[in-house]
């Protein structure tokens, strides 16, 4: 499949309105003319691109409205967007246009000028948030074969658009390095006293903040992730050394999740939105003890070591989110990606059928110096879309971290009204919270006559609903600073309004994660609980501390026996058990210790103080 050759490219652009929106420029108040926005001849049509013959799909009967039968007003709820509109693949796959065309003096109203207006498809640096259609290979379609509303119900997302924002890896942090048991030997040294160096500590899993990273693609073929081994300890009392650190690079606006079993989402764990962010996300195990440690006034040479302390391990689920201050929503072929190129340099796909734009494409507005806004260009919405119809449900999310939305309506289509409607009920569908989103209503293609016509009625339909939408001609780049001006001081409100949110984010321990590890690893062994299964007489102790010590005791040596059965003992393991009725030849599971309850007075002393116990599990039985 085509997704090895996916071009990816990642930028802020710099430029600001592209050329020929400046050209362009031409102000429309109250009641623009049908002169504002007279059609140029073909060559430059395209502003940017002709349809050339992809032009198969049908382009205004994108949208059917069903009428309630005996009515000639559809009813809200009956708007249909129809759900076939979905382009055959292998027209994606050509390049979408080559335009090259010179300006000539066509009339009144524009500048005369030769001028450069495309650009050349093989040399473009694309500014995209997302790969170039024609290198997207969709599996499922065939250019000949006539597309059936049935066919196209719920459509499966190819792979490279999957990884594109979301992914699964895995990361595990290093384990401790093992202590060891030795002794010092030296001539004329006759107790030379234990020289067992500890082990080194595991290495850390980092996430980080790549500003350069604009998908998550790079994890199609990286899923594990897991950091150095601690060295284990030698003798001279040397310790190992610590283990190599991971840092997992992530894109700007991924989310982490916990990988959820089965369907359901799992703990949200971190969301990563600028650059530079660095969370130690699981800190590497703690290295083992080695026999120079275990050193006291009255035991000079134990035999004892530990193991290292085993890293923590997890897998997750990345989701990319858009980070863009404005979303371009609308119907399939209503403009979006027109508007985009006019106010910004970014050079997205534009043809004359739907489902042109297949990932979101970036670009940025600058108005002044410093004062840049980001603008996403997302794929059409159709019916359904909420419930992952067409393209809409993967990338309806990203909408979500829009500030602001600018809804680009069709002004050519049958009924603009009802078109507005059903996306917003879309979006409405998708999340209470997009809808309530601030947005400014775009109604586009005002060069056409028919779209003209039905501007003066569609803008009353919204004014009686106390909208007022802006009329623009985004081929011709006609109203489009309108649009720009408008959108820029919804998101300054917007902003102004998120302040004190951003400044709670900005405080956020980003280490949480690894704290709570640290935290778990810390829990008292007398903290722990049993369960008895009565059918195979097993008694299960579950607690994080016991465990931790069970997995960190290295059986090899003797006194590792003792000091495990001391603890049991001593954090009143034992006396539980009793307690619960545990009986002679009952299995009892620590960890990953399986042993065997003795009743007998077999049993191992603890301490000088202690006379015994009357029972203990037996040492060992390995399950
Ligand atoms: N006449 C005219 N045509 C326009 C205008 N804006 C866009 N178009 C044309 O409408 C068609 C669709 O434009 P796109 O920008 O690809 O539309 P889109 O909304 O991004 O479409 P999808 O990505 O498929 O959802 C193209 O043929 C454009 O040239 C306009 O202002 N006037
Ligand atoms: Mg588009």
């Amino acid at each position: 499949m085509a997704c090895a050759s996916v071009a990816l490219s990642c930028h802020i652009l710099s430029a600001g309105r592209s050329h020929k929106s400046r050209k362009f420029r031409k102000f429309f108040r109250e009641k623009p003319k049908l002169s504002d926005f007279l059609p140029l001849p073909p060559a430059i049509h395209s502003a940017g691109g002709e349809a050339t013959s992809y032009t198969r799909l049908p382009l205004k009967d994108d949208f059917q409205l069903d009428l309630a039968p005996g009515l000639s007003t559809p009813f809200y709820d009956v708007i249909k967007l129809r759900e076939a509109a979905v382009p055959a693949v292998d027209s994606l796959s050509k390049k979408p246009y080559k335009p090259t065309g010179f300006l000539e003096e066509i009339g009144e109203g524009y500048e005369v000028e030769e001028e450069f207006l495309g650009f050349d498809s093989d040399d473009d640096d694309e500014v995209i948030f997302g790969i170039e259609s024609d290198d997207v290979g969709v599996d499922g379609f065939d250019e000949d074969e006539e597309l059936k509303e049935e066919d196209v119900k719920e459509k499966g997302v190819p792979a490279v658009m999957r990884c594109f924002d979301r992914a699964k890896i895995y990361v595990k942090a290093g384990d401790g390095g093992n202590g060891v048991v030795a002794f010092r030997r030296e001539k004329y040294v006759p107790y030379g006293g234990p020289s067992g160096g500890d082990g080194g500590k595991g290495g850390d899993v980092y996430v980080e903040v790549d500003g350069s990273m604009n998908s998550l693609l790079p994890f199609r073929k990286n899923v594990h992730f897991r950091a150095g081994r601690g060295g284990h300890g030698l003798g001279r009392k040397q310790a190992g050394g610590k283990g190599e650190d991971v840092v997992v690079k992530v894109a700007p606006g991924t989310v982490i999740r916990e990988s959820g079993k089965g369907p359901a989402e799992g703990v949200l764990l971190l969301e990563l939105l600028n650059p530079g962010q660095r969370a130690l996300f699981l800190p590497g195990g703690r290295g083992g003890r080695g026999n120079a440690s275990f050193k006291t006034g009255t035991r000079k040479a134990p035999k004892i070591a530990e193991n290292g302390e085993a890293g923590a391990e997890m897998w997750l689920d990345l989701e990319l989110k858009l980070v863009a201050d404005v979303g371009i929503v609308g119907a399939p072929n209503a403009g979006k990606s027109t508007l985009l190129s006019a106010i910004t340099a970014a050079q997205p796909s534009i043809a004359d059928y739907p489902f042109t734009t297949l990932l979101p494409n970036l670009g940025v507005v600058s108005m002044d110096y410093d004062e840049t806004m980001v603008v996403a260009d997302l794929p059409g919405l159709l019916e359904g879309a909420h419930k992952g119809f067409g393209l809409g449900h993967e990338f309806l999310r990203h909408t979500e971290r829009c500030a602001v939305l600018v809804h680009v309506v069709d002004g050519s289509s049958q009924q603009p009204d009802y078109e507005f409607d059903a996306v917003r009920l879309e979006l409405e569908l998708f999340s209470p919270g997009l809808s309530e989103k601030p947005y400014i209503v775009a109604f586009n293609k005002m060069d056409l006559p028919e779209a003209y016509e039905k501007w003066h009625s569609f803008k009353e339909y919204l004014k009686n609903r106390g909208i007022e939408p802006l009329c623009i001609s985004a081929m011709y780049g006609q109203g489009t600073s309108d649009v720009i001006a408008a959108a820029y001081s919804l998101l300054q409100k917007e902003m102004a309004k998120r302040a004190v949110e951003a400044e709670w984010v900005h405080s956020e321990n980003l280490n949480h994660v690894s704290d709570s590890i640290e935290k778990q690893r810390s829990a008292s062994m007398n903290d722990f609980e049993i369960f008895h299964e009565s059918s195979s007489n097993t008694w299960r102790v579950v607690g994080a501390g016991i465990e931790r010590f069970v997995q960190m005791t290295n059986w090899r040596y003797n006194e590792s026996l003792r000091r495990f059965q001391h603890a049991l003992e001593a954090c009143g393991v034992n006396k539980a058990l009793r307690k619960g009725g545990v009986r002679e030849g009952d299995t009892v599971i620590v960890g990953e210790m399986e042993m065997v309850w003795n009743d007998g007075n077999e049993q191992p002393r603890t301490s000088g103080t202690k006379k015994g116990v009357s029972g203990s599990v037996k040492w060992p039985q390995l399950g």
